[in-house]
This record gives C-alpha cells, structure tokens and sequence, in this order.
C-alpha cells in the first residue's frame, strides 16, 4: 500500500513525475502482461497505480487580489486547532488585546486532518513576491495558500461538505475566543464609538435574582440565538428587545455585562444625553455592529432631559432633537435591513415615569423587574462573597429582609467588609436593622 508519512512528503511535483513514468511503464506492462497474467491480479496493478495520479489538489490563497480569502483565513484557523505533536513547525502569536495564543501551522508544513474516515492532507506553501522590495513597509513580501490534496472521488463531499465544515468550526474557533467589547460615544472616532475590552466578571450564576426570573432570561436569549431561519419565514427583524427596571444598585447593568459574557456580544452602550441631534443618532445606531447589545441606560432621565429641554427651545430647534419616538423608529427601520441579530436594552430607575411608546405590548419583548435583595438572592451572593451554601445566621437574614429594601448592592458591600462570614454576617445584620428602624 501507498503510505506518505507526515515528517516526509514527497512534492506533487515528485508524485505527478512518477506517476507519469509508472503509467507509461503500465501501458507496456499492459500489452505484454494480457495473456500472461490473471486478470484480478491486473485489476488490483491497475487501481494502485491510478490512486497515483487521482488526486485532487484544491488551492486556497490568501488573498483574491487585495481582498482577503475567507476560506484561507477559516482553514488557517482550524488547522491550527489541529496541530498535534507530528506537527513540526507551528506559529504562535498573541495579539495585546486577547487572551489565547493564536496557534496556525507554519510555512511548508503539512497536515492530514480525517473528515468523515477520509484523510486530507494540508500544505501550507509560502512563496516570496517577485516584486515585494518595492512595496511599502506594511505590504507582504510573501504570497501564501493552502493546498489540500485527496483522492478525486472525495471531490463533491469536500465542496459540499467538509469546506462548509471548516467554515463553521472556524466560526465556532473565533467566538470562543472573542474577547467582548464595550463601546461608548465618542465623536472623535471615525464611527462615533470607542471601544475597550468589556472586562466585566459578571455572569448569570454571580447574578442575585429570582431564580426563575433568571431562568427565563437564559431560555429566551437560547429560544432568539437559535432562531435565525424562524425570523427570516416570519418577515421579522432578528432582534430582542429588554427593559430592565428598577432602584438603583439592584444589577441592571451587571445583569448587561452578563447578557454580554454570556452571548459573547459587544455592548454599545448609547448614553441619549450625549447625542444632539438626528443625524447624530443615525450615525451611531449605523455604526454599531451585529451580534451586539446596545444599551439605552436610564431611559426615563433621558427622555426627562428632552421634556425639560423642548419647554425652552424654540420649535426649530426642538425638530432636530432627537425623542424616544426617533430612538424607537430608528432602530426598528435600521435594524429590519440587517440580518444578524442584535438585542437592544433599555434600563430605568422608574417604569411609571417612562414613555408608554415604550410600554407597548411587542415593543419590548421582556420586562424584567430587578428588585430589592430577596432571601433567593441573597444567598447567590453569600455564596459568591464568602463560599457558604448556608450559615445558622440565614434565618435571621431572611426575616430582616422582607421588610428592609436592601438592594443587592448594599449587601454585597456588607459581605466584603470581612472574610469571616460571621463577622459579615452579624455586620449585615446590623445594617438591615438600621434599614428597617429607618423606614
Ligand atoms: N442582582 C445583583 N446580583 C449581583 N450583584 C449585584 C446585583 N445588583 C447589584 N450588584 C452589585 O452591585 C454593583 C452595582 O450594581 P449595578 O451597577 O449593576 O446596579 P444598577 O441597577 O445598574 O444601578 P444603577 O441604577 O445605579 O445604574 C455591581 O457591581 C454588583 O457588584
Ligand atoms: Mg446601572
């Protein structure tokens, strides 16, 4: 049998050379063997040597002219995922603002990766740019691509199915190690956002809710992720809409950082004070990416700022002010042309100071309520603060609860005070009792 070990590949130019001299030898074989030798021992002669020259290479370059290859980058990307400990030479790089290596295997190395019991074999074959001492600093001095070798009859299955494969886990490769964003208004960038790494520890399970507040939130976010092709057949924008609400310090903007560590989303993160006009606002709701939430906080403070400012203004220049309604169109109109999905946010202190065109039924598809610190919640963070699933204090603490309108924020403070948890404990207790002597 034909075996090419990994370490040492012969060139195609080599294979398609000797394949062509076996086959000339063949036909004289041929003609001489007919008579003499059994016809199932020239079968089994005949399909070896055509395994020699029916194989099919497909290349991938890097780049289709000055446009980068999205089937080179998502094959790069997934071999690199499959380097194994015959692989001699990898690449390893680390960009400032990730967290992983970024592994790719390195020029003029091979790899076989099996799909569907089938072997592939992968080169990566890098050639220097005949006029590349004239480019720029930045330009390329090298001419990349990808060829895969296989037997031709595995032709339709590579078209049909293992490069879509490759695009998808490629895919699946780059979410896992996005690192999600946080954008924020500013007019001196080129779209009117910047951007830093999102950075936020929150997470559902560090999340004080109701439990099955909570777990509604999560079932939703699954039920919408997974629904693209439902959107499409009902003619509906693939888009979400929340209004958290409720006092301060109760976890709607953790509750934002969740949702975005959780969908590995971007957050952008729209302040309305900061915007003075239509075109403004058009201009950032266009400049925010799919895959992402945007988040309208304090929606109630905005608009306030809007009814206080349209008192005062004469009528030509309240027109150009921009309104929730504006707000509300913009983003059904914008985010109906696009595909991808997006989830939009909106938070208040008070929900029966916001705009009934927010209230709407459909406008938003959940409301959620974040309340003061129940027992439920308190516990996720004893939990969280101090490892403990229970104490002998809880009992105590769940009475003082009911009545103290404590929100999670002052208890997770009190939890920090000490890494003892009675010495915590006993401190939350203190403080609810104050609260509750107050109110
Ligand atoms: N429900 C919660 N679960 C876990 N931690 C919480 C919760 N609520 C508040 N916290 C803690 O309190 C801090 C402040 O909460 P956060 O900023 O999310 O509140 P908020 O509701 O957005 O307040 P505001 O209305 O003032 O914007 C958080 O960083 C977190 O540590
Ligand atoms: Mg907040």
């Amino acid at each position: 049998m034909l075996c090419l070990s990994q370490e040492n590949l012969p060139s195609p130019k080599t294979i398609l050379s000797a394949a062509a001299s076996l086959a000339a030898s063949a036909i004289l074989f041929k003609t001489i063997a007919s008579d003499l030798i059994p016809e199932a021992f020239q079968k089994s002669f005949y399909s070896r040597l055509q395994k020699l020259s029916s194989q099919l290479t497909v290349v991938v370059e890097e780049l289709d002219g000055l446009t980068p290859n999205q089937m080179f980058e998502a094959a790069n990307l997934y071999l690199g995922a499959k380097v194994s400990a015959a692989t001699r030479r990898i690449k390893v790089n680390k960009p400032e603002k990730e967290e992983q290596f970024l592994i790719t295997i390195d020029k003029n190395q091979g790899i076989v990766d099996s799909f569907n019991g089938v072997d592939f074999k992968w080169v990566l074959i890098s050639t220097e740019k005949p006029n590349s001492k004239r480019g720029g600093e930045n330009s390329q001095s090298e001419v990349r691509q990808l060829e895969l070798s296989f037997h031709k009859k595995h032709r339709d299955m590579v078209l049909r199915s293992y490069l879509p494969y490759i695009l998808q886990k490629s895919k699946e490769i780059k979410e896992e190690r996005k690192v999600v964003k946080l954008h924020t208004v500013d007019y001196n960038g080129t779209d009117y956002w910047s951007s830093i790494n999102l950075d936020h520890p929150a997470s559902f399970e560090t999340m004080a809710m109701e439990p099955e507040m909570k777990a509604a939130l999560v079932e939703d976010l699954e039920r919408f992720r997974k629904r693209k092709e439902y959107y499409r057949r009902v003619g509906k924008a693939w888009k979400r809409g929340y209004l958290l609400y409720g006092p301060p310090g109760t976890g709607k903007s953790s509750l934002v950082a969740a949702m975005a560590n959780y969908l590995k989303f971007d957050i952008f993160d729209l302040d309305l004070r900061e915007v003075q006009c239509n075109s403004d606002l058009r201009r950032l709701l266009i400049g925010t990416k799919s895959r992402s939430i945007l988040v309208i906080e304090d929606i109630d403070c905005s608009v306030e700022l809007q009814n206080r400012d349209s008192e005062d203004k004469p009528k030509a220049v309240e027109d150009d002010k921009i309104s929730l309604s504006a707000v509300l169109n913009f983003i059904d109109g914008l985010w109906s042309t696009c595909g991808e999905e997006r989830i939009v946010v909106f938070t208040s202190n008070h929900k029966d100071r916001l705009d009934p065109a927010l209230l709407r039924p459909g406008r938003m598809d959940l409301h959620i309520h974040m309340s003061y610190c129940t027992f439920g919640g308190f516990k996720t963070l004893a939990y969280n603060y101090l490892l403990i699933p229970e104490h002998t204090l809880f009992g105590e603490i769940e009475m003082l609860l009911d009545g103290a309108q404590a929100t999670p924020a002052e208890v997770a403070g009190e939890l920090m005070k000490s890494d003892d948890a009675h010495v915590s404990l006993q401190g939350l207790i203190e403080f609810l009792r104050g609260k509750t002597d107050r109110t």
